[in-house]
């Protein structure tokens, strides 16, 4: 079975829509880029669109590729402050002379719609989360979609990143998933992944994950984002190849990416949701 992100994230942002009719309110996202890279710009140009559709207003702040730290603070703590401001996202990557983790650090948490802030990542941690990362939440709501069971299964991560790989590991915990982390230093890969009922792969390297690689059955979420040899858009996972006797795959494009896009206009609208009930504060 093919898991059709694209789809899902299709009927959630119309519910959404609704939803924000409903409410009567006007979430408003930020988004702050730094620097020229066009494929930033190009996601950000989509999350603005998905804005749009679904009745969230959106400001752009574009900021020079040379800006300074101080100058990407200053761009953060004026929206921190803005109270017609719900959502704040920091494009990533930054340029490397920025300190990324000072940012990060300096959205306000009940604003950080990313869930990369250290007190969202430490609520997801205790259980009791606010904003998680869009890119795992996304991942969790296809499993909810297609009625996919984690309870007791075993589910292996590849990668460990703030913003992928860990949240994930934790979310699957937090659904009581039986949980492996796996990275650059793992040993015997290939049979920690073949272990998998769940395998999510976030690594960033195509056809990283062959058939060998996965148990007959085994769910395959492929987070990946890359250009083949002849610059087409891939994931980690050799789709063709592992399609066969995966018991359900994500394909890329339209698996996960989709997915993120949809659970950043899910997280804004509830920053918007939590202005109003507990006066701009999760704290
Ligand atoms: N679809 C979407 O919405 C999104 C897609 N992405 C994509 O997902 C991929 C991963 O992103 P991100 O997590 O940010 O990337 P990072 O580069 O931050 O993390 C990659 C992870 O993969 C691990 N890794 C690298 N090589 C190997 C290897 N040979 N064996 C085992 N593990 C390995 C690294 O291990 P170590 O920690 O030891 O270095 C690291 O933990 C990228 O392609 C990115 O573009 C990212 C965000 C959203
Ligand atoms: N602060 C921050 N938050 C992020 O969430 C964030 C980020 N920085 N930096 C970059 C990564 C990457 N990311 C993607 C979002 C959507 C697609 C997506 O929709 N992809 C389409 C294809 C789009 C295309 O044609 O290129 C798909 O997979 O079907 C992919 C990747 C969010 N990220």
């Amino acid at each position: 079975m093919i898991l059709d992100g694209k789809a899902v994230s299709e009927k959630r942002l119309e519910l959404l829509k609704e939803k924000i009719e409903e409410s009567g309110l006007y979430p408003r996202l930020a988004t702050v880029i730094v620097g020229e890279d066009p494929g930033s710009k190009l996601y950000v140009r989509m999350k603005h669109r998905a804005c749009e559709r679904v009745g969230i207003g959106s400001v752009g702040i574009e900021l020079p590729e040379d800006a300074s730290t101080e100058r990407v603070l200053e761009a953060v703590t004026r929206l921190n402050n803005d109270p017609d401001i719900n959502g704040i996202l920091v494009q990533l990557p930054l340029p490397s002379r920025i300190d990324t983790t000072r940012i990060i650090d300096a959205v306000a948490p009940e604003k950080d719609v990313d869930g990369f802030h250290p007190y969202n990542l430490g609520r997801l941690l205790a259980g009791t989360p606010v904003f998680a990362p869009c890119t795992p939440q996304g991942i969790m709501t296809i499993f909810g979609e297609y009625g996919i069971p984690t309870e007791g299964r075993r589910a292996v991560v590849v990668g460990r990143s703030i913003d992928v790989g860990r949240p994930m590991a934790v979310l699957l915990l937090n659904a009581d998933a039986t949980v492996t982390v796996c990275h650059s230093k793992t040993r015997n890969l290939e049979a920690e992944m073949r272990n998998a009922d769940i395998l999510v792969s976030a690594v960033g390297r195509a056809k990283f994950v062959g058939p060998e690689m996965v148990k007959e059955g085994a769910t395959v979420i492929d987070v990946g984002i890359n250009y083949d040899e002849q610059g087409k858009l891939c994931g980690d996972v050799d789709f063709e190849a592992v399609r066969g006797h995966a018991g359900a795959i994500t394909p890329v494009p339209g698996g996960v990416g989709p997915m993120t896009i949809a659970t950043l206009m899910e997280n804004t609208f509830r920053a918007a949701n939590l202005r109003t009930c507990f006066n701009n504060t999760v704290r």
